[in-house]
């Protein structure tokens, strides 16, 4: 399986470079991506450099921990629009989840849905599986279809964990199909990308999506007969 058009080559670390965020974008145009993934202030030139090539723009807004207001939220994504992003991954108040404000929750992800919406654009929302139960799992999703989402995104990558095979299938279950799902944080094999895949993953957010293009099918482990152990390849 080409596992390129599923790739939103990602860089979100609090000291990424604009030489860094160049790369990503050649390496993106090169294997022909879905997307970059980059900071807000990397969206002008990310779309610069990526003009023409059929890679889209995705950033991210409220990231990495989601509790900025709601109105802050609305108005970073316009700003990154402006810039030329195509894509929003925003993270949801958490918190609010939590204590059971639903309406609060689905409010400011429908403002962003519907700017969006009107801008041509796609909204991902970030629930962080690593934070919530599986009932909140199922209760993000349900406010994710009523708000107008287009794609429910599982992780951030800056939680205890990233992406599970089971968070996907579980989001897969509870979600309409036409809400597409994004797997994200600690992809770092081909056999771990394509098991979120084959559980219902529509995209896959890493920085290390060169390596998982390369990287050689498994090769069974061979025997070693200078030190009669079994060597791994
Ligand atoms: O999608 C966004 C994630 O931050 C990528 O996580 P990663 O750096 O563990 O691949």
């Amino acid at each position: 399986m080409n596992l390129a058009p599923y790739i939103d080559h990602t860089l979100l670390k609090p000291d990424a470079t604009p030489e860094q965020i160049a790369r990503l974008c050649a390496e993106a145009a090169a294997h022909h991506f879905a997307s970059v993934c980059v900071p807000p202030c990397y969206v002008r030139q990310a779309a610069e450099a990526l003009q023409e090539s059929g890679v889209a723009v995705c950033t991210v807004i409220g990231f990495p921990l989601g509790y900025s207001l709601a109105k802050v939220k609305f108005f970073e994504g316009h700003l990154a629009l402006n810039d030329g992003a195509t894509e929003l991954d925003m993270v949801l108040n958490i918190g609010a989840l939590k204590a059971g404000r639903h309406a609060e929750v689905e409010d400011e992800i429908g403002q962003l849905a519907e700017l969006c919406r009107m801008r041509g654009a796609l909204l991902k929302v970030i629930i962080e599986t690593a934070l919530l139960t599986e009932d909140e799992m199922v209760t993000a999703c349900r406010l994710c279809v009523e708000a107008g989402a287009n794609f429910v995104k599982t992780s951030t990558g800056f939680a205890s964990r990233g992406a599970s095979v089971a968070d996907i299938e579980l989001m897969r279950a509870s979600l309409p199909t036409h809400i597409r799902l994004k797997a994200s944080g600690g992809i770092r094999t081909r056999e771990a990308a394509l098991a979120l895949v084959a559980a219902g993953a529509d995209r896959l957010g890493a920085s290390d999506g060169v390596a998982l293009l390369a990287q050689p099918a498994t090769v069974p482990a061979a025997y070693d007969s200078n030190n009669d152990s079994h060597a791994t390849s």
